[in-house]
């Protein structure tokens, strides 16, 4: 039998709110983000994230919540490398909007994130800040509610992490995006108005630590 890794009592998160998520390695953070994002299903209680009560889904609805509903964002981009980064956000744009809606919605996203003139460079023709400011578009194009961030920053150098986290945290500030990031590093997380070490919520590390 496997062994819990997460046994949170209650947590409650207000909408619009800006979150780093801190803790020890193999603490469940990012298992935490899964059963948020609908990746994973508890093996028991409730999770309900914006009304939808995830618990009671099957996957194939836990994948259409999170489709409609979250926008993720990973330490190493997942960029698809054949295509420009105009394109990765393309793919996963509304599909009410008209090609020239999504035109002009790409060219404005890209330009408040830095990348007006590289959007139609692929990733390799990219730096990593470049590749996670493609990545935050692509996550917050259809301005899903809740959007989960796994070390957004843990692959980019120290200057380039200041200036992707407080991006994130303007972007989500000024959309009225509720954030949950993921992240070792405490001077990014003083970044954030809302500070939660994994130990206050999962009661399996508390009680190890005794
Ligand atoms: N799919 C899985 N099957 C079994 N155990 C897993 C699985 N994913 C994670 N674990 C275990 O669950 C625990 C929590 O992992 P998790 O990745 O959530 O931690 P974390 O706090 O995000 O760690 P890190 O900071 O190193 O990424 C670890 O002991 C890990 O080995």
């Amino acid at each position: 039998m496997n062994l819990p890794i997460l046994h949170v009592r209650h947590w409650r998160v207000e909408a619009g709110e800006r979150i780093a998520l801190t803790g020890p390695s193999g603490s469940g953070k990012s298992t935490l983000l899964h059963l948020l994002g609908g990746v994973m299903a508890p093996d028991s209680g409730e999770i309900i994230v914006d009304g939808e009560a995830l618990h009671l889904y099957s996957e194939a609805k836990r994948d259409r919540y999170r489709a409609q509903k979250v926008g993720y964002i990973f330490q190493d981009f997942h960029l698809i490398s054949s295509l420009t980064a105009r394109q990765n956000v393309e793919l996963v744009a509304p599909r009410k909007w008209s090609k020239r809606q999504t035109r002009e919605q790409l060219d404005d996203w890209f330009e408040r994130v830095g990348l007006k003139d590289r959007a139609d460079h692929l990733p390799s023709q990219l730096s990593r800040g470049q590749q996670q400011r493609a990545a935050i578009v692509r996550a917050l194009i259809g301005r899903p509610p809740l959007i989960l961030a796994d070390e957004p920053t843990g692959s980019l150098d120290w200057e380039t992490a200041g200036d992707i986290m407080s991006l994130l945290l303007e972007i989500c500030s000024t959309e009225k995006l509720t954030l949950l990031t993921v992240t070792h590093d405490l001077h990014l997380a003083g970044l954030y108005p809302r500070r939660v070490h994994i130990e206050e919520l999962n009661e399996l590390c508390r009680r190890e630590a005794v």
